[in-house]
């Protein structure tokens, strides 16, 4: 069993709160929240509140992030150290763990959770983290790791992907309840990432597309929950036995509780913020009755039902509350007497989650968990037949003996391992290595890629071959080869040189700088000095050696342009610029043969 661990953030004076001539009714002391009432006339002495109108709660971190020019001035840095490394750590043992920032609207949540840039939240942070610590692991252990991403809002008791594919864009995702796993968001977009900068373009594209608007209270006032979730998979060799943990993180940024007149709401902002205060309202009515199962040690069982269904943020979150994660509750607060009452909500609550018993557990694959249990069985026979006792036992079909049985449970674990292994095996291979997913899209099979990389075009009718290479941050080599290093690209065809060019990424602006002599062209004009390449154009190198480029981020924003009217593509040429970014293969046969592999074409992906 494990509480929710819970902590309070105040944020400074908002300029509003300023204009307003607002008091400061809040006070930090170690782990003590303390606010002044506004009831009645209050005294400040010596900067210290005091007396019967000072309300005082306790938590396990207290943040006081009003001034930055204080001595206790809690940065994001700190923030992360104290609760975002406890998730690194749950993650990589194996547990669900969940952050969720809950606070009045312009509080402090979206901050405390993304951030803004140079100064990111938790949720960068921990990406980063997890990146970070699985360099330090690699180094020291054989281990294999599997991370995907997921992000979605639920916006009017809907859910929203933020990250949607072609089949999910603009669609309505419905939940399901999984009978182990509880409830998931069916169709929802999982994306593998390989280095915290495609986490880091995933997370802005999906903050572009979260539901914001300017209310009374917040210019960017979040109007809906987000909810973004790492998939993370660690998997190794403990000396002969095969581990692998599999842990769920859901980091959330709820949409702010608001009263109507004071973010001065009409219309659909009022629609808006009815859905939200009700779905919020249930996560009040699930977090006390969790409080209050934990302090009666669960006597109220029977009685009390835990209305998890009531609206869709609390079923997605029923793990995490009450269920297998390890969970922390980020309070986010005003420190003005303007907000007194909603303050004094917040605090509140966060009081009660306090109380919350959780009981995370270690998420073991099912297939490890089944040789762990075969190898303890094996050990238990062996000991069997050291001990010179050769009767079946009770617990053997009758007729096999104890020295049968044991043979057949190692051959089973035998076999058991070497599938885990090769599953591991290949996933690395396939997708682990080259940054490259590989999707299934109705007939078609698309390679996706975050990292800008050209596609060859090759002219042999002969070829079937797709190849892709990825044009890496940095230098890409490329030319006939034969020269010491060699080069990351080898080409062979007419008019190459062995040194012919190079491409230099630097932060996602991709150069191609011919070398002296070299015959280049990009969109058939010959190009001699160092060229910046855009979404989609055609490159020559030599006679005819001919490759599409592609920029998957560069594609992403076009398309956004387009979605807002900025981009007015000239030709239809323009227009298959920014759609060409992930690239379809058609294959009609897959239709008729279903069985056959959808990624049974020779397509060769070669990275540099
Ligand atoms: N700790 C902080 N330090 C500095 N600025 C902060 C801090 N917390 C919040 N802010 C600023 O206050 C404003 C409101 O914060 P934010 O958008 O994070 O609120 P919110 O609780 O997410 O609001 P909503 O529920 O309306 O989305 C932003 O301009 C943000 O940059």
């Amino acid at each position: 069993m494990a509480s929710v661990r819970v902590a309070v953030r105040v944020r400074p004076l908002s300029q509003r709160e300023k204009d307003l001539s607002a008091k400061v009714i809040i006070q930090v002391d170690g782990q003590i929240t303390s606010v002044l009432s506004t009831k009645e006339n209050f005294s400040c002495m010596n900067g210290e509140l005091s007396g019967e109108r000072v309300k005082s709660f306790s938590y396990d971190f207290s943040y006081d992030s009003m001034n930055s020019t204080s001595l206790n001035f809690v940065t994001q840095e700190k923030i992360f150290k104290d609760l975002g490394t406890d998730v690194l750590q749950a993650a990589f043992e194996g547990y669900n763990a969940c952050v969720f920032a809950y606070g009045q609207t312009g509080s402090g949540k979206t901050y405390t959770m993304m951030g803004n840039p140079g100064d990111y939240g938790l949720i960068p942070r921990i990406c980063e983290g997890l990146f970070h610590h699985i360099g330090g692991v690699l180094q020291k252990d054989k281990a294999s790791f599997h991370m995907e991403v997921s992000y979605f809002e639920i916006y009017n008791e809907r859910v929203r992907d933020l990250l949607p594919s072609t089949e999910t864009q603009g669609c309505e995702l419905r939940v399901r309840e999984h009978p182990k796993d509880g409830p998931y968001v069916d169709a929802l977009s999982r994306h593998q990432v390989q280095s915290y900068t495609e986490v880091g373009q995933l997370m802005q594209e999906g903050n572009k597309r979260r539901a914001t608007a300017n209310t009374g209270m917040n210019n960017v006032s979040s109007r809906s929950h987000a909810i973004f979730t790492i998939r993370f998979i660690k998997a190794m060799f403990d000396g002969e036995l095969p581990s692998e943990t599999v842990s769920k993180v859901h980091l959330v940024d709820l949409a702010g509780s608001e009263r109507a007149d004071a973010t001065q709401t009409t219309g659909i902002r009022l629609k808006e913020g009815a859905n939200i205060n009700r779905s919020l309202v249930t996560l009040g009515i699930v977090i006390s009755t969790l409080a209050d199962l934990s302090v009666s040690g669960g006597i109220k069982r029977k009685q009390s039902f835990v209305p998890y269904r009531d609206s869709v943020l609390t079923w997605l979150l029923k793990d995490s509350l009450g269920g297998n994660s390890k969970t922390i509750m980020i309070a986010t607060i005003s420190p003005a007497d303007v907000n007194y009452s909603e303050t004094l909500n917040t605090l509140r609550y966060a009081s009660r989650a306090k109380n919350i018993l959780n009981k995370p557990t270690v998420n073991e694959d099912s297939n490890v968990k089944i040789i762990r249990e075969l190898q303890a069985e094996i050990a238990r026979l062996k000991a069997l037949l050291s001990a010179g006792n050769q009767m079946p036992s009770f617990e053997q079909p009758s007729g096999s003996s104890v020295e049968e049985r044991l043979h057949q449970d190692e051959a089973r674990v035998q076999e058991l391992t070497k599938q885990w292994a090769s599953r591991w095996k290949e996933i690395q291979t396939i997708l682990g290595e080259d940054a490259v997913a590989l999707r299934k899209e109705g007939i078609g099979v698309v390679l996706d890629s975050q990292i800008p990389y050209l596609i060859r075009i090759d002219e042999d009718l002969l070829s079937t071959g797709v190849v892709l290479y990825h044009l890496k941050e940095g230098i890409t080599s490329v030319g006939a080869g034969g020269t010491k290093p060699e080069q990351d690209i080898v080409l062979h065809g007419e008019a190459l040189q062995r040194e012919h060019c190079v491409f230099e990424n630097q932060r996602g602006a991709v150069t191609l700088v011919p070398l002296p002599g070299a015959r280049c062209a990009v969109s058939g004009m010959e190009v001699t000095q160092p060229y910046l390449l855009s979404q989609g154009v055609n490159i020559q190198l030599g006679k005819a050696t001919m490759f599409h480029f592609n920029h998957p981020q560069e594609a992403a924003q076009l398309r956004e342009k387009r979605k807002s009217g900025l981009f007015v593509p000239s030709n239809s040429a323009a227009f298959s610029v920014e759609t060409f970014s992930d690239f379809r293969l058609w294959m009609p046969f897959l239709q008729k043969h279903k069985n056959r592999n959808p990624v049974g074409f020779d397509a060769l992906i070669k990275h540099s």
